[in-house]
């Protein structure tokens, strides 16, 4: 019987161009948030270090049509190595740069998804609650990298939101503080910011964080407390 070919996964495109390095990579990332609605209307935005270089997308840009050559490259403490042409940096880079500095992040992005908007004002306070779901498998500790278990209680800062961006970055570092184990910082009335070791991580954990958010505004639609413990469900054990 004629043996399969084995068809190695090849980053190198028709072009030579490396799709795993952040100027192919941020593009298709926020397109693939904007098809999600977590990048609209300019909003939201992309970072993932690479080496020694910290990758960003561009501001005030239609982030789904951002092209190659338009990713801005910075150094490790932020400061910009390489401009594109008539564009500005991200307004959200102090933010990026807090994950990178704070947490040794490997990639960080920020969403203006109407479910993290929602999951801020269903609680009042400094907290967003989850517990007792499976989707927290899929969300790593930041102190110990390990995945939380279905029965933690996942705790989400929240900080107020402010008139422009950079202001955000000394209450989001505040959050990150007092919040080691989170991997996201909500963003009240605005989104969320959620960062992991690579942007495979950042990605999937965004997705687990943006799942819980979703299902916790409709719990709370159907009155039930998303952080209670499981009361009275009688399945089969
Ligand atoms: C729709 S304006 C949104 C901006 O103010 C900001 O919140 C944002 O998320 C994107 O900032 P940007 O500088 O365009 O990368
Ligand atoms: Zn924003």
């Amino acid at each position: 019987m004629k043996r399969a070919k084995v068809v190695e996964t090849d980053d190198i495109n028709k072009n030579g161009e490396d799709e795993k390095h952040p100027n192919f990579l941020i593009p298709k990332l926020c397109s693939w948030m904007y098809d999600l609605k977590w990048a609209t209307g300019t909003g939201g935005g992309m970072s993932v270090k690479h080496g020694d270089f910290i990758y960003m997308a561009p501001s005030g840009v239609q982030k789904e049509m951002i092209k190659p050559g338009e990713i801005f490259k910075c150094n490790a403490s932020g400061e910009v190595l390489e401009n594109p042409a008539s564009l500005k940096l991200t307004e959200c880079a102090p933010l990026f740069m807090n994950a990178y500095s704070i947490r040794n992040a490997g990639a960080v992005l920020h969403s203006h998804s109407k479910d993290a908007v929602l999951a801020s004002l269903i609680f009042k306070g400094k907290e967003f609650r989850i517990s007792h779901q499976e989707m927290l498998k899929g969300i790593k500790k930041g102190s110990s990298n390990e995945p939380h278990k279905y029965i933690d209680t996942l705790i989400v800062p929240i900080v107020e939101n402010v008139l422009y961006e950079k202001d955000l970055t000394r209450r989001m570092k505040k959050a990150m503080e007092l919040y080691p184990e989170s991997n996201a910082v909500l963003v009240r009335r605005h989104g969320v910011y959620i960062w992991g070791k690579n942007w495979q991580q950042a990605k999937t954990q965004a997705e687990c964080y943006h799942y819980l958010f979703k299902l916790a505004v409709k719990l709370k639609q159907l009155g039930i407390e998303p952080d209670q413990a499981p009361a009275g469900e009688n399945g089969i054990a």
